[in-house]
């Protein structure tokens, strides 16, 4: 069975998209997904590892995180989804004002979700790049939609905040000061925004809707809706729902990558082999692959549609950045990754 998903111009033809075993909910709960409470971690201090514990094993032994008590208030959070409700709610034609051009990452895409039985709904996501503020291009946000970019802005302080706060968290974990991570790339994250609409399907399993992938990010952090279940990471394997907690983010590690050099060989039994060098900036390298970057996906619900709310932190350019010299033993954790520049 085949499902194809047109995204743009292009589309891709998968298999039926279970490529693997399922955690039931119940389960999932007994797996004990890591909750971090966020008042715990506020401003702590370079003395506090230990309180940090629960931290990094959740980086290291999961990747991924639900972030509770994490104080950003609540309605800053209600209004960041009904902007994004009402601006899919838009008529096709004026979400399309906001397309995606060819070559560009920013604005709204959509992908038509065909199964072997029946067509299904339209379902989108709209990107948009959001600090340093000069990176805004206006032309990809609806403004003439009341209230969108008012409540877009706020939200991104709120999510820049919390990434510092985490960045400085990091930082701790990994034997720096709470600046280190900051100074080492000197300068504040950079901050992109994704927000996917997942419209409900009568045969959620014909259709997977946000294919496996990991994040080519810093760190990441998602909101979700309350009451809809439909991220699932991949954990020992298996894919493990991840139930929202009402009000959380779940933050998840992240792999910048960036392809330097791909080359095409004669290998010596005379087959043709491709190698592809791939150049790695997320906190996954800069904890030298202590915390490491998970593959995750989302599915579609057969009841409700489903928001999410992805907020994209990356590494400043200009600035080299590498392994933190911390996180290196020549014995036990050798230099995984060179040191390099981002560049977006
Ligand atoms: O919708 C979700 O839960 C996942 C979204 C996601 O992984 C992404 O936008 O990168
Ligand atoms: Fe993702």
């Amino acid at each position: 069975m085949e499902v194809r998903v047109e995204n743009g111009g292009s589309y891709e033809v998968g298999k039926s998209g279970w490529d693997g075993t399922i955690i039931s909910d119940d389960l999932a709960d007994s797996l004990e997904f890591p909750v971090i409470d966020f008042s715990f971690l506020a401003k702590g201090g370079e003395d506090e590892v230990q309180k940090l514990q629960k931290l990094h094993l959740a980086c290291k032994d999961w990747g991924f995180f639900q972030v509770i008590n994490h104080g950003v208030k609540e309605e800053i959070l209600e209004k960041i989804k009904a902007a994004v409700a009402a601006f899919f709610e838009l008529p096709f034609q004026e979400k399309k004002k906001y397309a995606m051009a060819e070559n560009e990452t920013e604005g709204y895409g959509q992908n038509f979700v065909v199964s072997e039985h029946q067509k299904h709904d339209w379902s989108g996501m709209i990107y948009l790049l959001t600090l340093h503020s000069q990176n805004r291009n206006f032309k990809f946000w609806p403004l003439s939609l009341p209230g969108f970019k008012e409540a877009l802005e706020e939200y991104s302080r709120e999510m820049q905040k919390l990434a510092e706060e985490l960045q400085a968290n990091f930082s701790v974990l990994m034997g720096l000061k709470r600046d280190g991570l900051k100074r080492l790339q000197g300068g504040g994250l950079k901050q992109g925004i994704r927000m996917n609409y997942y419209p409900i399907c009568s045969r959620p399993d014909l259709v997977l809707e946000c294919s496996p992938h990991s994040d080519g990010t810093s760190f990441t952090l998602l909101l979700q809706d309350d009451d809809v279940t439909g991220l699932q990471i991949k954990h020992n394997e298996a894919w493990v729902p991840v139930k929202p907690i009402p009000n959380s983010l779940v933050v998840n590690i992240g792999d910048a990558t960036e392809v330097i050099y791909i080359y095409v060989t004669y290998e010596f039994d005379f087959k043709l082999r491709t190698y592809v060098d791939f150049l790695f900036f997320g906190v996954q390298m800069q904890s030298n692959g202590m915390y490491k970057s998970i593959e995750h996906r989302a599915i579609i619900n057969e009841k409700k549609p489903r928001i999410s709310i992805a907020t994209f932190m990356f590494p400043d350019d200009e600035q080299e950045i590498g392994p933190v010299e911390t996180m290196i033993d020549d014995q036990n954790h050798p230099k995984l990754y060179r040191n390099i520049k981002y560049v977006d």
